[in-house]
């Protein structure tokens, strides 16, 4: 009977990612307790019901109702779910291959941000833009365990990751990594790592429709219960130093459930709703104002926006964005799987970003997570973002994507350790 009753509530907590979150129990217990003290606190929908309806309650209904409450007074622990920073940054360079690269093809680089002291240097950086905004292949997304292209939930550009030589962004040594593990999952003892999905491209007009990331390594919990806890728990995205305005990255720890059906609805997700978000991030403001605060240094330039339509308009970014700069920060953000977000609509400039799959180490003393073949990266058609939390298909396929941290790109699968724990890969057809 007890089974029963946990059952569900232990699938909920589990598709909201706190399979991974071991301390989140003394943390609810703390939430409670501290709510019994407080006003009164606005209780979600589902919640508010069952406590209407106390006195007439079978125990069992008030264990579920508890239980229920405990899963809501987690989830109002927004700190623990979502969080964001920044680190300075001498400016970094991507590598990539061009599409359909041939052996021994030169890769592509973009330096950012942009040193542009010269008419030249504009004219070289620019050449250097287009080529790199045109090895990018357009953005799809999972829906409904398919991935599918529709630039009205997702209009943007990639660079898939076996295209990707180096980033510049070593996560790890940047301290990244530990400033997420210690807030996001502060019981992970030996780390978590960061896998890198892509580069993202968002042009004028670019945005992402609320959404939640595709489940990763679904397949492989199952399997991996019996040895504690590994794999995926969330995203990190890291924004790199290229300017532009509008873009506004959004995110929900706790969306309300109205909010929620509305953002899963294709005709509806562009405005999430009423619902105030957990964090809201302005990647671009903080970059031109960094710009604009240094305007007097004699320091490099930022590139400068590309047009916006309108003359005025175009003038004013050029005006904000084309300005002096020192001591670039890269700014981050990582959230829990469970997390709606969604990227407001570039207004100008290109709004370049880095995202990774999080996940932990294993808690067992000598386990280790193994290598991935580089080789299964190609094979695999890594896409994102299934919404309505259906875990896709390609989920499964990024599964067998190789592992990549730091800035380069894993190169020969290395033999596994004998104490690594076991992957599944499956190929997908
Ligand atoms: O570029 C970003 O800020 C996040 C992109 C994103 O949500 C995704 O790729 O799933
Ligand atoms: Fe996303």
């Amino acid at each position: 009977m007890l089974e029963q009753l946990l059952l569900p509530r232990v699938l909920v907590l589990y598709e909201y990612g706190l399979r991974n979150h071991s301390s989140a129990s003394a943390n609810a217990a703390t939430a409670l307790s501290t709510e019994a003290k407080a006003a009164p606190v606005p209780q979600p929908e589902a919640a508010a019901g069952e406590a209407a309806d106390a006195s007439d309650e079978e125990p069992e209904d008030t264990t579920k109702a508890t239980l229920g409450k405990i899963a809501d007074a987690i989830l109002r622990l927004e700190d623990a779910y979502v969080c964001a920073g920044s680190v300075p940054t001498d400016g970094v360079k991507l590598e990539i291959l061009p599409k359909d690269a041939a052996k021994g093809d030169a890769p592509l680089t973009l330096s950012l941000p942009a040193a542009l002291h010269s008419a030249d240097e504009h004219q070289s950086v620019s050449a250097e833009y287009s080529a790199f905004l045109a090895a990018c292949d357009p953005s799809p997304f999972g829906h409904n365990q398919r991935t599918v292209f529709d630039d009205s939930v997702r209009k943007a550009a990639h660079v898939p990751p076996e295209r990707i030589l180096s980033t510049g962004v070593d996560v790890e040594a940047l301290g990244i990594l530990e400033a997420v593990r210690a807030k996001l999952v502060p019981d992970a003892h030996l780390g978590i790592t960061a896998e890198l999905l892509k580069v993202n491209v968002y042009e004028e007009g670019g945005f992402f429709a609320c959404h939640r990331d595709t489940p990763r390594d679904e397949l492989a919990f199952g399997s991996l219960l019996a040895f504690g806890s590994l794999l995926a728990f969330g995203s990190l995205v890291v924004c790199l130093l290229s300017a532009f305005s509008g873009g506004q990255l959004s995110i929900w720890n706790n969306m309300r459930p109205a909010a929620a059906a509305a953002a899963a609805c294709p005709d509806t997700n562009k405005a999430p709703g009423s619902d105030v978000p957990s964090m809201r991030l302005d990647w671009g403001r903080i970059i031109t104002q960094t710009n604009a605060a240094n305007a007097a240094r004699d320091a490099p330039l930022y590139r400068l926006a590309p047009a916006a339509r309108d003359v005025e308009e175009r003038r004013r970014c050029r005006r904000d964005v084309l300005t002096r700069a020192a001591a670039p920060r890269l700014q981050w953000a990582a959230f829990y799987g469970h997390c709606r977000h969604e990227i407001a609509p570039v207004e100008a400039g290109h709004r370049v970003t880095l995202t990774y799959v999080l996940r932990r180490h294993p808690d067992q003393p000598g386990l280790r997570a193994c290598p991935r073949p580089a080789a299964a990266a190609a094979a695999a058609a890594v896409s994102e973002n299934a919404d309505g939390g259906n875990a896709s298909a390609d989920s499964y396929a990024a599964l067998s994507a190789a592992s990549r941290s730091g800035g380069h790109a894993a190169g020969a699968a290395a033999a596994p350790p004998a104490n690594c724990m076991p992957r599944i890969h499956i190929q997908c057809a």
